[in-house]
């Protein structure tokens, strides 16, 4: 098969733009200025970008007083067994990141980051590990990068769809908002669920619901709501968060200033949707990550060795992004290109290609996944970002030979664009679908299909979790505390009723009604007290992980409805990628015991 000419066998049109991975974009107006449209349809990388990369490396993101289990293998959560974690200075491991095949290695692993294991993988069985970029091999900062994405935002509203001029006076507060939350979008709410969907938190803007509010709007209805799109929106990769925190200001804004913003409340979140989108497309974002990546990314000195570390352990190595080559190829210099921690800059290079086996850009996941994508996948010449149509991975000859692409198809890794799964597992000459690990940040974009319907194991990638752990360990004696206060409160209120039925129904002496009665009103008050503590208990414990949203994992003391997603799609679970390279890539990650209720007690757990 060969591409008409003018067709994708040309120069790689939109450098920066991506394949939108999750989003439906409603069709949308916006008035390009020159510029803009400019850069949305030329390579935004100019030469000046390409050459200059700042200079990187710094020590791992250890962070001091981190927890640590005290085996050295068979830590907790991936053997499922509790081991006591003990404190512990975390050393600067700089320029020599601390893997499991260096001699150190094989030693204690942090709490925070554990690998921790929801379906029993065998390593020994993977013979082919792929990553998603960003936000998984990528840690954007989202002080400096989504606030970028929510600047960019804000500009496209005020000068392209004519919202009042004041937005660009607002300021974004990036620890507000938070992943597992949902966007009522006709009503302006922001909710957050358990794993029953039943919304715990709920905010209008920013102002909390009240409780009778969020019951009548939420848990009176014939039928349940599925809290799914078109009338939800789920945040569900930390890209969202800056969408999520405009969206609450402008409910905010168009609530306490009538008639200044006319579109309605899903108006207005399509609106910030389309813009936040463009900002992705059109290199507002990328541009300026290009120019100085370590502005927006986090240097991690663990990744070369971990990715080192699984293909001298004999298996294959990917990458699969939803980004366009140009782009990948800057961020991937920037965590993997050599330590220019005194230079000012250094220039890209395809160095880091040598820790892949196959590159697939531009693959537009989830829709990689689905067996019915027929995606056409092309060859890209990594010098000049042209690209070359294959035939299921071969690439095809041009007819006319003055087009001829320089590619180098002998060199260990591939890079492509496009195509579906099955043209990768055709190239890495994978059997069975469950001899792939992939990893991921992003449950729907990375996780669910590849896991789901591919049957693809999966490491779900949550930044957030360090973090988490750390504070459960702190708060472990108030959770405690809180059992023991709902036990208490379970016991009286089971008094209560007992002591109410006998006074109904039991043929007792009037002297006897009167002392039930009055051990009943001591009860009552002695439950009301319970039930106050419980409550303070644990709004304090909420507040702890976020003063608004709570636990990231948790609502209340049900799982959350993103916990419930990480628990069904994702075999493994952990804070970073490069925590692969704290266990031997050989290890054999087994899930706990199931426990179900009636069990707890029996063994007294
Ligand atoms: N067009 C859009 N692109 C988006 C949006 N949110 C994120 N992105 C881009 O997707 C890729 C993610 O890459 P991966 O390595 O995680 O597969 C990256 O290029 C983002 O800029 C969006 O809303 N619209
Ligand atoms: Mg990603």
């Amino acid at each position: 098969m060969r591409i008409p000419k003018g067709h994708p066998f040309s120069i790689c049109v939109s450098l920066f733009s991506s394949p939108n991975p999750n989003h439906i974009l409603e069709p949308f107006s916006f008035s390009f200025s020159s510029s803009s449209r400019i850069l949305f349809n030329s390579g935004i990388l100019s030469s000046a970008l390409l050459g200059q990369l700042p200079s990187r490396r710094k020590a791992n993101n250890c962070k001091g007083n981190n927890l640590h289990s005290s085996n050295t293998m068979d830590v907790m959560g991936a053997d499922g067994k509790t081991l006591p974690p003990e404190r512990t200075d975390c050393s600067d491991r700089g320029q020599n990141p601390y893997i499991w095949s260096s001699p150190e290695g094989g030693q204690k692993i942090d709490i925070g980051k554990q690998i921790f294991c929801n379906r029993s993988l065998n390593m020994k069985n993977i013979v082919a590990v792929g990553f998603d970029m960003d936000y998984t091999l990528a840690q954007y900062k989202p002080e400096t990068f989504e606030s970028l994405a929510y600047e960019g935002t804000v500009r496209k509203l005020v000068y392209d769809l004519q919202y009042p001029s004041e937005l660009l006076e607002w300021t974004f507060d990036w620890k507000y908002m938070v992943r597992g939350l949902v966007l009522d979008k006709k009503r302006g709410n922001i909710l957050k669920m358990d794993r029953h969907k039943y919304v715990k938190v709920a905010y209008h803007g920013f102002r909390e619901m009240s409780k009778e509010d969020k019951v009548a709007t939420y848990g009176s209805t014939l039928t349940r709501d599925s809290f799914d799109e078109p009338d939800y929106a789920l945040i569900d990769t930390l890209f969202s968060l800056a969408e999520a925190y405009l969206f609450a200001q402008l409910i905010d804004f168009k609530d306490n200033n009538p008639g200044k913003v006319s579109a309605d409340y899903s108006r207005i979140y399509k609106d910030v949707r389309a813009a936040v989108d463009l900002c992705h497309r059109d290199g507002t974002l990328k541009q300026m990550v290009a120019k100085d990546p370590g502005r927006y990314i986090n240097e991690d000195t663990s990744i070369v060795p971990m990715l080192e570390m699984i293909k001298e352990s004999g298996r294959a190595t990917f990458l699969v992004t939803n980004s366009l080559w140009d782009y990948t190829n800057i961020v991937m210099n920037f965590l993997c290109g050599p330590n220019t921690m005194n230079s000012c800059c250094s220039a890209t290079n395809f160095d880091w290609l040598q820790y892949f086996d196959v590159v697939i850009t531009g693959s537009a996941k989830p829709g990689f996944f689905h067996d019915e994508n027929r995606a056409n996948l092309f060859e890209v010449d990594p010098e000049s970002g042209m690209l070359l149509n294959t035939d299921n991975g071969t690439p095809m000859p041009p007819v006319d030979t003055s087009l001829r692409l320089p590619l180098n198809i002998d060199k260990s890794c591939r890079v492509f664009q496009g195509g579906n799964v099955g043209h990768l597992h055709k190239l890495l000459s994978i059997e069975s679908s469950s001899q792939v690990l992939y990893v991921g940040d992003h449950i729907y974009g990375d996780i669910l299909r590849s896991k789901k319907v591919l049957g693809w194991r999966t490491m779900l990638v949550v930044p957030e979790l360090e973090r988490e752990v750390a504070l459960l360990w702190e708060l472990r004696d108030t959770r405690k505390q809180l059992q023991l206060l709902r036990n208490e409160r379970d016991h009286i209120e089971d008094k209560i009723h007992h002591l109410k039925w006998s006074i109904r129904f039991d043929d007792v002496h009037a002297d006897n009604d009167e002392e039930l009665t009055a051990e009943l009103d001591k009860l009552k008050s002695r439950s009301e007290k319970v039930r106050f503590n419980h409550q303070q208990a644990q709004r304090e414990c909420h507040r702890m992980f976020h003063k608004v949203w709570g636990q990231l994992l948790k609502t209340g003391y049900q799982n959350s409805r993103f916990a419930h997603q990480v628990e069904r799609f994702a075999c493994l679970y952990t804070s970073q990628v490069t925590n692969l390279s704290l266990y031997s890539p050989d290890k054999y990650y087994r899930t706990g015991e199931d426990f179900m209720p009636h069990e707890i007690d029996i063994l007294a757990l």
